[in-house]
């Protein structure tokens, strides 16, 4: 355990410093391990925990994320995470430029965010947002030296607005510390843009701080972590991407664009007239959600679908042909959607009445609602996840 095995990596710098008053072997590893010897035990912490650095005086303060379940730390549950700071001191000024070097390259080939466009939005779920980010947030931000611009949402499609129009080149992503009703402004905004094609690459995090987060758990869940604004926080900070289908929605001449789900019915109404019970946060689902179960709603309609390999069986064939889609005028701007020729597919149909319809781009549809185990995202939007 105490000394270097073959299955190490290798060091990129291995020096004599004093930690803790103690002269002491440390390295830094190509994988962004730092090794060091204290009371005569290995310690080490991962790549993934080192925020930042900063000199002060002789000392090197390397700021780290120490996962509580593992490594150097105490107990505690996968992704609870604590912030702990490493001080070393080289013994000399060339050593101590050369671990600043290479602390400096080793950050900055990891890819991570630099500058981030926040959204945080003080009405969502239980009005707890500010509080969120200020407290759990924005100090792990500070730690890996993230430059931020901060803005909070004044009126319901404000954040769809600012993003219409914001520079995107001069940020690495734009992060909601929301619930999914701010990021899919966010979406939308950046879709109805004429510069859709760049601006869609730009990241988009999410903070879980409304009263649904059914994305942000959808994207944490499937990588083992808590559904929680540290872990949120932490997975945005190490820059990984992930990618998120797209769903064009026509509605008479009105188009936009949802990532989350689309629902109609029972589980549209329980999110729309339960609006009167925010200040319960996410528990306004379940309560009101019993009480439009008891009073059960049926809604006439008719479902016109294209069925994924292996369902074909579902449903009539379509009794009757799909509406032409109207042609794109050549003044319109922004995203308009697929470029498949809707009425050369074959569409079956479903006739209600229905009591609920909910198609889902991801599993979760709240945090403690799995509504679509097999609803898995695949590929165009990167946001941002571990
Ligand atoms: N200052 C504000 N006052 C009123 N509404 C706002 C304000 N800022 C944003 N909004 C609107 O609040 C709505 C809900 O926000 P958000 O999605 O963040 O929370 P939520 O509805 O509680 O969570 P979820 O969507 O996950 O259920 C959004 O549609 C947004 O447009």
């Amino acid at each position: 355990m105490d000394r270097q095995t073959e299955n190490d990596p290798p060091a990129i710098i291995s020096d004599r410093v004093l930690v803790n008053g103690v002269v002491t072997p440390l390295a830094l590893t190509a994988d962004g391990e730092i090794r060091w010897m204290e009371s005569g035990r290995r310690k080490s912490t991962a790549e993934k925990d080192v925020l930042s650095f900063v000199v002060e005086g002789n000392k090197v303060r390397v700021k780290t994320l120490v996962e509580r379940g593992g490594g150097i730390c105490c107990e505690g549950n996968a992704g609870d995470y604590t912030r702990k700071d490493f001080v070393f001191e080289p013994l000399s000024d060339e050593s101590r430029k050369l671990w600043c070097d290479k602390l400096h390259q080793h950050l900055d080939s990891l890819g991570r965010p630099k500058k981030l466009f926040v959204f945080v939005n003080p009405f969502g779920g239980k009005k707890s947002a500010r509080k969120i980010f200020v407290e759990e947030v924005k100090p792990l931000f500070e730690d890996a030296n993230i430059q931020l611009e901060i803005q909070e949402t004044k009126y319901q499609l404000h954040a769809k607005e600012i993003v219409r129009s914001m520079d995107v080149s001069k940020y690495d992503g734009i992060v909601c510390v929301s619930g999914d009703g701010v990021l899919v402004e966010v979406v939308n905004g950046l879709l109805e843009r004429a510069d859709w094609r760049t601006a869609l690459k730009l990241p988009i995090g999410m903070v879980p701080a409304g009263s649904g987060n059914g994305m942000i758990k959808s994207l944490l869940e499937p990588v083992g972590l808590p559904c929680s604004a540290t872990s949120a926080a932490i997975s945005i900070i190490r820059g990984r991407t992930r990618s998120l289908d797209v769903a064009t929605i026509s509605q008479g001449t009105t188009k936009f664009f949802s990532v989350l789900m689309l629902a109609w019915g029972l589980v549209a109404d329980i999110d729309i007239e339960s609006e009167k019970f925010r200040w319960m946060g996410s528990a306004r689902f379940d309560i009101y959600g019993l009480q439009r179960i008891i009073c059960l709603r049926q809604y006439n309609g008719r479902i016109l679908f294209v069925p994924a390999p292996g369902f074909e069986s579902y449903g009539q064939p379509a009794s009757c042909s799909l509406d032409k889609e109207p042609s794109v005028s050549d003044k319109a701007i922004g995203y308009q959607g697929p470029d498949t020729r809707l009425e050369d597919l074959g569409w079956r149909e479903m006739k209600g009445p229905f009591v609920s319809v909910w198609l889902h781009n991801v599993p979760w549809g709240a945090e403690n609602t799995l509504a679509a185990p097999d609803a898995k995202t695949v590929l165009s939007l990167p946001c941002y996840h571990l």
